[in-house]
């Protein structure tokens, strides 16, 4: 039996985990454990490499779609080698150097590079984690920040072909022709852009009738228009067989429809990392999505340990990891019962998909609205009825805002179209600090001829 080592705090977890121990907490001692890539998820096969292989995949529909505006070019050469050591000739040294910096640099952390599990209580109430390597960390406090992983249905594990995820999925060592991917998510969504635009030949294994079905409809609906026109996407389908026809993977669905890919992403969901960490030696429960249950401060049940992220938090979304891990982090300064806590702020979350067309959103659905039984004004403005619109003779792109009626209050904005994600932000903010539609619309300027017009107009034409 290991000897084992006290700290004041332990860190399960080295994404959004990493960001919590700043100068504030330069006396106390502390364990990260991170059992994979130093820096999770975000860095190192999420959000930011996804997206550094979306703006190229942009750059290549941009010159395809160059023809109509009287500008035309061809993508002559793809080089998917080149793109891919750009893109992790970045983020690999940032991880590397993240994970040196704690290890090197800071004297009061020691990076556990392992799996590690909670192993019960000692006499004193400290919790005792174990690693894979067999070092036992006794600590007071505890942050669970394990983050989620991919789901693979069993037909797919059970099969044996080789199959992707977002973790490997971005170093394939070439293009593949034809790409599989099961799933109709914002994983899917994006990897189907990417593929897509730099060549593959894409196919969608879809359960439901539509494309990102969570979003709002008529978001949903134009997406799954445009998705349909681009990619090979087969609705409703339900895979009955999956398996390996020399180099290439054969699926076969319900309907008899036979799909053949030389490679195959699995994008259909993530489930949190709670269920490997022994949380019931610490009488720890999770709900019935599997994420640990945690109250408005970021506490579990257990005295002393907090969560955050992935692993608890009802968003999958690395803003809303991030803003967790300050309230969370500025918590861990105060007593764990103290009455001056700090709660999460999830009114209003905002999401993007990098797909094509972009897509963003925030607050609630018209579905959500209505049923939550708001009288509602709701009003849809095309990109094309705006000059920037014109500009880039768009015909899909589309703005749609909803308020109450009477009051103005904006409840929700959607928006598909080339910069979704930047163009909503003055929503987001509008929301965030109770300015009502037609005070956002009227009192302040727009830029003219900016895209933000589209907004604008959208505001303007609410029936409040
Ligand atoms: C392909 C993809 C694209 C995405 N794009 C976006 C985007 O554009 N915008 C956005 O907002 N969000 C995006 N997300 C979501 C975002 O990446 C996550 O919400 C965020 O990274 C979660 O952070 P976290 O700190 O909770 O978990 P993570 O960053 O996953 O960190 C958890 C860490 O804990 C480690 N760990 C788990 N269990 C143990 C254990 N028992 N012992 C030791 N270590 C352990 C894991 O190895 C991992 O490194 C994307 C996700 C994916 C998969
Ligand atoms: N831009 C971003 O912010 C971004 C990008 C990627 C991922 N993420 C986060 O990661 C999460 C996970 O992404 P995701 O795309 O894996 O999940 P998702 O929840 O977005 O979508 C999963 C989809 O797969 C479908 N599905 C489930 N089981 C299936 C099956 N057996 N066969 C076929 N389809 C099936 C579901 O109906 C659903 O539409 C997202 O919800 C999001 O929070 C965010």
């Amino acid at each position: 039996m290991s000897e084992s080592t006290s700290v004041d705090l332990a860190i399960i977890g080295s994404g959004t985990g990493n960001s919590i121990p700043d100068e504030r907490f330069a006396d106390q001692q502390i364990a990260i454990f991170e059992e994979s890539i130093y820096g999770g998820t975000c860095l190192n096969v999420g959000c930011i490499p996804t997206k550094m292989f979306v703006y190229a995949a942009e750059v290549a529909e941009t010159i395809r779609e160059g023809e109509r505006l009287g500008v035309t070019g061809t993508v002559d050469k793809v080089d998917w080698p080149g793109i891919v050591n750009r893109v992790f000739g970045r983020i690999d040294p940032i991880s590397a150097g993240g994970r040196r910096y704690r290890i090197e640099d800071c004297d009061n952390i020691t990076v556990y590079s392992s799996h590690v599990v909670f192993d019960g209580v000692d006499p004193d109430g400290r919790y005792r984690l174990r690693t894979g390597d067999g070092d036992v960390v006794l600590a007071s406090r505890v942050v669970i920040a394990s983050g989620s992983r991919p789901v693979i249905p069993d037909i797919i594990a059970d099969s044996g072909v080789t199959y992707h995820t977002n973790e490997d999925i971005m170093r394939l060592p070439e293009l593949p022709e034809r790409l599989i991917i099961v799933g109709s998510g914002y994983i899917a969504a994006e990897f189907a852009h990417v593929f897509g635009a730099l060549g593959s030949k894409v196919s969608i294994i879809a359960r439901s009738d539509a494309l990102l079905r969570t979003q709002d409809p008529d978001i949903s609906a134009r997406f799954t228009d445009i998705a349909t026109a681009a990619w090979d996407v087969h609705f409703e389908s339900a895979i009955v067989a999956v398996e390996s026809v020399g180099s290439a993977i054969r699926i076969t669905c319900a309907d008899d429809t036979v799909l053949e890919g030389d490679a195959l992403l699995v994008a259909v969901g993530r489930v949190p990392n709670s269920d490997k960490i022994g949380l019931e030696s610490i009488g720890l429960g999770v709900d019935e999505d599997g994420r640990i249950e945690r109250d408005a401060y970021g506490r579990t049940a257990a005295h002393g340990v907090w969560t955050l992220g992935d692993v608890s938090s009802p968003y999958q979304l690395k803003h809303v990891a991030n803003h967790e891990g300050r309230v969370v982090q500025a918590n861990l300064l105060r007593d764990f019962d103290g009455a001056d806590l700090q709660p999460f702020d999830l009114r209003f979350v905002p999401a993007a998909v990098f797909t094509h067309p972009q897509i963003a959103s925030v607050g609630m659905t018209e579905t959500e609205a209505r049923d939550a039984g708001l009288d509602i004004t709701v009003k849809v403005q095309n990109y094309g009825d705006v000059a920037y619109g014109w500009a880039m003779e768009d015909t899909t792109g589309l703005c749609k805002i909803i308020a109450e009626k009477g009051t103005g209050r904006l409840l929700g904005a959607h928006i598909i179209g080339p910069q979704a994600p930047s163009i909503i932000q003055p929503v987001i903010q509008a929301m965030s600090f109770g300015l009502d539609a037609a005070t956002m619309a009227r009192g302040q300027y727009w830029i003219h001829p900016g895209m933000p017009e589209v907004l604008e107009n959208a505001l303007l034409g609410l029936e409040i």
